[in-house]
């Protein structure tokens, strides 16, 4: 297996995506995760910069890391002056990196235009520069901005270029397509014909305006590439760079390189996780190999397939990055799903059972009036355990009332709500108050409920989304309410439907409480 070194720019690059920033101690938690994923290069963030990315190189030397080597990033230096004087030049030598990875410009555009100076002073500042860094750091990268676009421009300087950076010794080049628009079809002859002038170990940089950045990556290892730059979940400029969380699996398993071992890549799911939240931002279900939704089977003939075999609609599998298959329940569902979501659930039920097709059916029937059991499981959970006669109830709600109320105009608008269930023989009739009618009612169930079931007030409503369904031929719009809830060791969906947006939540609700109930009970049976 020959060695690909994956180089991540997610400190760097990546917070020159649109609404990406990280605090300091987030971008040493996100190194050291890297490190421990095995990734090389660990590209820190731009001294010269910012003193948040000062701050960075300095305390990162306070950590222990396992083997990765930790870069700063700039530029060539400036024009009309020595790399001595070159303020970004000396803080990256200041920073004191394991690796000093700077920018040049190849395309002559750029250089006219960006620069505005001569051809052949860029290719002055590119060499001595790089000759100056190389004097005073363990490593040198230099970074070829532009190449692809330079090289179809005019492909006899962008060479120049990178001959002067080799003429300086370096220890890789990077050719980056900086604007994302190169297709993957150029990619190989224009890495072809590289190689035939430069004889220093190579590099991709890849940005995805085309949509092409790990497919580019990827052609470009196949050529023969031996370091790849990319960050995790794709996050960067613009549209983003090349998604090491595509890209490791693609050259561990698809291309059989060595990169990162066996065991770090079943962290890969969590690695992706880690930066979503620092970077505060919700992870997308459909990403490649590490979404949640990337093994997720809703059609019932793909669910059947992959009970008899996974591989016939998985192209890996899903724990070798730490991800796992799930089954969805909808109205493409066949009795497959029903069965893999019962074995899920522990619940015995066999395909040749009148009630799994009963289960089916009300399942259609309900999606058709507007439910939607995909972000629900708990509610089809319940739904089941009634359809199949294990449901217990907990209690009943004999009725309830939701008043809201402005008694001035210049008062906020208050929400009340009253309650009475009936748990055993005993009746509770309880009034909450709460920010708005849905959470007032909320308060009203719980706050009756928790006196005979103290493990409710672990409960926690963690999300609430509404969706005004279209209007049936002469009916008013349906409402759906889907419910997130959580306690200390799980979450949970339910889904209510009614012309009355607190009815639809009131299902949803009760469906929340019930589920919850019957998991506690379930646990104390164990
Ligand atoms: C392809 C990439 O992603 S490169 C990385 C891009 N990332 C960033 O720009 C984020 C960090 N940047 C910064 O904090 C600031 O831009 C700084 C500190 C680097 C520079 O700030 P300023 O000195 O105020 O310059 P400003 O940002 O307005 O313009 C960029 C300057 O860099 C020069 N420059 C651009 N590329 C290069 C290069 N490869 N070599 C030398 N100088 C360069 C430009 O000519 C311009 O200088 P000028 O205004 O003296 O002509
Ligand atoms: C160096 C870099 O970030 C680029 O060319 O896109």
């Amino acid at each position: 297996m020959s060695l690909v070194k994956l180089y991540d720019t997610t400190l760097r690059d990546g917070t020159q995506s649109e609404d990406i920033s990280f605090l300091m101690e987030d971008k040493i938690r996100i190194a050291l995760k890297l490190d421990e994923c095995g990734i090389h290069y660990i590209e820190g963030g731009w001294p010269g910069s910012n003193p948040k990315d000062v701050a960075f190189f300095k305390d990162i030397k306070k950590e222990k890391l396992s083997q990765a080597k930790i870069a700063a990033f700039g530029s060539t230096r400036r024009a009309k002056i020595t790399p001595d004087k070159d303020q970004n030049i000396k803080t990256l030598v200041q920073a004191e990196p394991d690796v000093i990875t700077i920018f040049g410009k190849t395309w002559d555009f750029h250089v006219r235009e960006a620069l505005r100076i001569s051809l052949e002073e860029n290719l002055e500042l590119i060499q001595d520069s790089l000759e100056y860094l190389k004097a005073r750091a363990p490593e040198v990268v230099y970074d070829a901005e532009h190449f692809f676009d330079g090289y179809k421009a005019n492909p006899d300087y962008a060479i120049k270029t990178l001959k002067a950076a080799e003429a300086a010794n370096v220890d890789c080049i990077v050719l980056c397509d900086t604007n994302g628009g190169t297709m993957p079809f150029e990619f190989a002859d224009i890495i072809n014909n590289v190689q035939k002038h430069i004889k220093t170990p190579l590099g991709i940089h890849t940005h995805n305006d085309g949509e092409c950045a790990v497919a580019n990556t990827i052609i470009a290892v196949s050529r023969g590439i031996v370091h790849v730059q990319g960050t995790i979940n794709g996050f960067g400029e613009r549209c983003g760079n090349a998604n090491l969380c595509s890209i490791i699996p693609a050259l561990r398993l698809k291309m059989k390189k060595e990169c990162i071992n066996d065991e770090q890549l079943k962290r890969l799911r969590e690695l992706s996780r880690t930066v979503y939240e620092l970077a505060n931002l919700s992870p997308n279900k459909h990403q490649a190999y590490v979404g949640n939704s990337a093994f997720a089977h809703k059609g019932g003939v793909h669910v059947s397939a992959i009970q008899r075999h996974p591989e016939t609609y998985e192209h890996i599998r899903p724990e070798l990055v730490g991800n796992s298959t799930r089954v969805l329940i909808s109205d493409l569902s066949g009795r497959s799903n029903i069965l893999a979501k019962a074995e899920e659930f522990n619940i015995n039920l066999d395909s040749k059972d009148p009630v799994t097709l009963e289960i089916l059916d009300n399942i259609k029937d309900m999606e058709h009036r507007g439910y939607q059991f995909e972000g629900a499981e708990a509610s089809f959970e319940i739904l089941m355990k009634r359809a199949l006669g294990s449901y217990r109830k907990f209690f009943s709600v004999l009725g309830f009332r939701v008043i809201d109320e402005k008694r001035h105009e210049d008062e906020r608008t208050i929400s009340e709500a009253t309650i009475m269930v009936k748990v055993g023989g005993k009746v509770e009739h309880t009034a909450a108050e709460g920010n708005g009618p849905v959470n007032a009612l909320d308060n009203a169930i719980r706050k009756a409920l928790e006196k005979f079931y103290p493990k409710l007030k672990e409960v926690k409503l963690l999300d609430y989304k509404v969706r005004v369904l279209p209007a049936g031929q002469g009916t008013a719009s349906a409402i759906r309410v889907l419910i997130e809830s959580g306690d200390k060791e799980a979450r949970w969906g339910t889904v209510g439907v009614s012309d009355n947006i607190i009815d639809a939540s009131y299902q949803a609700l009760i469906d929340s409480i019930e589920y919850k109930l019957h998991r506690e009970e379930e646990a104390t049976r164990k």
